[in-house]
């Protein structure tokens, strides 16, 4: 069995521009993963079915799936005969805003190009990706990355300033199209995605702190108020600064000082089931 690590990801920005013929959103986003991840498990199978295999019930086990898409677009774009089961241990919570489906389809592809010997390169995986979802050429690359275009589009940037990231999920799933569906763009307050790029290049973690914007807030805030309510206790607890990630339900916290975790941490685990504090993945100066 191969076993490939899924991370879910954060939106520090999220712009959208237009709305394009194809009824995607033009968007420019910065995101970058974080530690929490599925963890995909991949094992050959001669009799050419995709099987997928999950203790988790809410995610489908059928070409609903991402990672079976995944699996079933290698296996026809590369003519393979050999089919797969993919074992998902699911840790990232659903319809969250983290893109976990999306890491399990990017994990996918990567596993399965080494288990069958394709020696694609993550340029090509990423290109087969976005033919599944827009987010998963970003989960391909992970890391931290400017995503435009419908957010298929990547170019790689530095790792942001080291800090804790806390997710707080609230006990409701999102629907992405309803939320992008929702969004009055001329009445949206648009996020300075240059600063971030600045905030980022130059290691400024209180200018990336003062950078963080999410126009998909404001669609989300009204059909789901106690996204609002987790944000503000979040940074009445102590959080530097706060985001709700893509389009939600999920809100993150940064903190630079791990003093300061634990009562944000337990103070949302008295609202939140799904309570995380994690690291951003790929730090430039880890910390010791
Ligand atoms: C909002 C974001 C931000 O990272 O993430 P999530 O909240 O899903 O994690 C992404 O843009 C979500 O990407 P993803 O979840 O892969 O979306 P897709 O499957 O491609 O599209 C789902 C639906 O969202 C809408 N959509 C998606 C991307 C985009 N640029 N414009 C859109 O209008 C479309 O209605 C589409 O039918
Ligand atoms: N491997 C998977 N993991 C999670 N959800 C999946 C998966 N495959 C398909 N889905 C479906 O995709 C939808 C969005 O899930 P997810 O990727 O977790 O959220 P988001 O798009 O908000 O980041 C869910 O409704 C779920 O049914």
């Amino acid at each position: 069995m191969l076993y490939v690590k899924a991370p879910a990801k954060i939106n520090l920005t999220l712009d959208v521009l237009y709305k394009r013929p194809d009824n995607y959103h033009e968007v420019e986003m910065i995101m970058t993963t974080v530690d929490l991840a599925d963890r995909i498990g991949l094992e050959v199978r001669k009799d050419g079915l995709i099987h997928i295999n999950s203790s988790n019930g809410f995610i489908p086990s059928d070409n609903r799936n991402l990672a079976y898409q995944a699996a079933q677009l290698i296996k026809d774009t590369y003519g393979i005969q050999e089919g797969v089961t993919i074992t998902i241990d699911k840790e990232i919570p659903i319809a969250a805003g983290l893109a976990g489906g999306s890491s399990d389809a990017a994990a996918t592809l990567k596993g399965l190009n080494e288990l069958w010997n394709l020696n694609l390169s993550n340029d090509t995986l990423a290109e087969l990706g976005a033919k599944i979802g827009s987010d998963v050429s970003f989960c391909v690359y992970g890391g931290t990355a400017l995503a435009t275009g419908r957010g298929e589009i990547i170019q790689k940037l530095p790792a942001p300033p080291t800090c804790w990231v806390v997710l707080a999920k609230p006990k409701i799933g999102v629907s992405t199209a309803q939320v992008y569906g929702g969004l009055k763009i001329e009445e949206v307050e648009h996020p300075n995605t240059k600063q971030m790029l600045a905030a980022i290049d130059t290691n400024d973690y209180d200018l990336m702190c003062a950078s963080l914007g999410n126009v998909l807030e404001s669609v989300t805030f009204k059909l789901h108020p106690e996204v609002v309510m987790i944000k503000e206790q979040m940074k009445r607890f102590g959080a530097d600064a706060v985001l709700m990630s893509g389009s939600g339900p999920t809100v993150f916290g940064l903190v630079d000082h791990e003093s300061r975790l634990s009562r944000i941490y337990n103070g949302l685990r008295g609202f939140c089931d799904e309570v995380f504090a994690v690291r951003l993945l790929g730090e430039r100066n880890p910390l010791a």
